[in-house]
């Protein structure tokens, strides 16, 4: 048995029979107790072949090594809650009787589990009254309507009323709280209640219309269980489990799995588990906004050498325009950064952009010919976004925001390199060595690493304006070198400037 700190996870057992189809049964469970945050463990009782049309077959394993599997679990590891389902057999109930009784988990679900959805018997019908037994070793116990009259040895209930009253003896007479299921009543509603010897809380849901309800008793036991104890009563969790569900429910036929009552989807609210990340899918998504770029008459000249001085010397002091408000949002990048590597990280790229950028800009632009020029309309448009971004956005859309800036030009300029090969004789080869230089590829790789996690920290809307906001910096990349015109001997900005001039 482990000691030390407290563990980070809530570790929850699962002692019940297979589905391969994985919606119902161990599967289900395991999916159920990682949607929850926990830590899954899993004791198979009987290996079932089934889908989502019903039971083909069982295999129930000797009970010793039954028992061989429950206490390698429970020699070893510390267990904070069990969920109990298919027991199968009379000799199999005991068996988990006896190992309860000699472990006593803090909590222990019982999921009284006797016929499948598809109307298949998982439970002997001599095995009932050990079923019955184990109820005193539980704490909770899940029963649907047939289950629960099976429990009393009454018939089914066939009012819900009726239903409460059977459940509020079966709490009273075994001293357990009974999460009482309403999925078999039909009608427009599927409530739940949770009852104890004194009192009945009665939990509405909304009837989805939908074939996937194969497993939602195993969800919903095992997602109690796995919730129970970081909860602070039966109630709190059982209606945060039910709400999960009934969203777990909705969501279930997009899965597509099998045809007949096909599973939940366990993992219905984290949609964002399991996606590319951020900076890979955004970078496809401006594929074309990427040719686009390479085709820009000023891109082409720029690679080829073939530039006019002129027209370089605009773009470089718009470019150096868009560097101090640049280095501000990274600034806020670093301010908003969730860790302190990340906080170094755009601080140092805030400074960079200042000291070694300006250089360039310094070197090129000694002669001063720009001082005093505006920035222009495009330059202004690219560094407003970006700003209202940094004033608005959270983080991960401010990380979002900046990556373009950094991907684009380290592509650009690697690919620029790559074809000039020795940058001697190049014209702009300064140019071309700043942003074709590994160190800052591997910038821009950091930079794409921190908003790759930064998206899988959000939801789905988050992540939707974290695209929108890169693909949007993207087109500003692209209109900015556009904005340089190749033949004038004059900068953006002084157009603008010369437009009154001539009305
Ligand atoms: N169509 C539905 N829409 C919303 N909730 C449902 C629906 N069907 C079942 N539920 C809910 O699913 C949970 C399981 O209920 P149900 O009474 O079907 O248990 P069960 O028969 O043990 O389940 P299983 O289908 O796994 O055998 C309950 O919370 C119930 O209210
Ligand atoms: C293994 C197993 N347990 C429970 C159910 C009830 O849905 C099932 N179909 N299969």
């Amino acid at each position: 048995m482990t000691t030390g700190p407290p563990a980070s996870r809530v570790r929850v057992l699962s002692v019940a029979g297979t589905d391969p189809t994985g919606g119902a049964g161990v599967q289900a469970d395991l999916k159920s107790f990682a949607a929850h945050g926990a830590y899954g463990m899993a004791v198979v009782t009987a290996l079932v072949a089934q889908n989502t049309h019903g039971v083909r077959d069982v295999h129930v394993p000797d009970v010793a090594f039954l028992r061989a599997q429950l206490d390698a679990v429970g020699d070893d590891v510390r267990v904070d809650a069990v969920k109990i389902g298919m027991l199968a057999t009379r000799a199999v109930a005991l068996e988990v009787g006896y190992w309860l009784a000699r472990t006593r988990p803090p909590v222990v679900v019982l999921d009284p589990v006797m016929v499948a959805t598809s109307g298949d018997r998982l439970l002997d019908a001599d095995a009932e009254d050990a079923v019955r037994d184990l109820v005193g070793a539980a704490h909770l116990v899940t029963p649907n309507l047939p289950e629960l009259g099976v429990l009393l040895r009454e018939p089914t209930a066939r009012t819900w009323s009726a239903a409460l009253d059977q459940a509020r003896r079966l709490a009273r007479t075994r001293d357990v709280v009974v999460l009482l299921k309403g999925g078999h009543l039909g009608g427009a509603a599927s409530p739940d209640a949770v009852v104890d010897a004194t009192t009945v809380v009665e939990l509405d849901a909304p009837r989805v219309a939908t074939t996937a309800t194969h497993g939602t008793g195993c969800s919903l036991s095992a997602a109690v269980a796995a919730l129970r104890p970081r909860r602070p009563d039966w109630v709190t969790t059982v209606r945060e489990a039910k709400q999960w569900l009934t969203g777990a429910i909705a969501a279930g036929e997009a899965l597509r799995v099998g045809s007949g009552r096909g599973p939940v989807d366990h993992l219905h609210h984290a949609p964002t588990l399991g996606a590319r990340p951020f900076g890979d899918e955004a970078w496809d998504v401006v594929a074309g906004l990427r040719a686009a770029c390479d085709d820009l008459p000023f891109v082409r000249a720029l690679a080829d050498g073939t530039l006019r001085r002129a027209a370089f010397e605009a773009y470089v002091h718009q470019d150096a325009l868009y560097l101090a408000a640049y280095s501000r949002v990274l600034a806020r990048a670093s301010e908003l950064a969730p860790t302190g590597e990340a906080q170094a990280f755009w601080a140092r790229g805030a400074s960079t952009c200042l000291d070694v950028e300006a250089a360039l800009h310094r070197d090129r632009l000694a002669h001063g010919r720009y001082a005093g020029v505006p920035a222009s309309a495009v330059t202004t448009a690219y560094t407003e976004h970006l700003l209202a971004v940094g004033a608005t956005g959270t983080y991960a859309e401010v990380t979002a925001a900046v990556l373009p800036c950094y991907r684009l030009y380290a592509d650009i300029g690697a690919r620029i390199l790559a074809r000039a090969g020795d940058l001697a004789d190049h014209p702009y080869g300064d140019w071309v060595a700043t942003y074709g230089d590994p160190a800052f590829a591997a910038s821009a790789a950091q930079a794409g690493a921190l908003a790759d996690a930064a998206a899988r920290e959000v939801g789905a809307a988050t992540r939707a304006r974290m695209l929108a906001a890169y693909v949007r910096s993207c087109e500003h990349e692209v209109a900015f070198f556009d904005q340089v015109d190749l033949v004038a001997d004059v900068s953006p900005g002084r157009r603008r400037e010369a437009v009154p001039a001539r009305v």
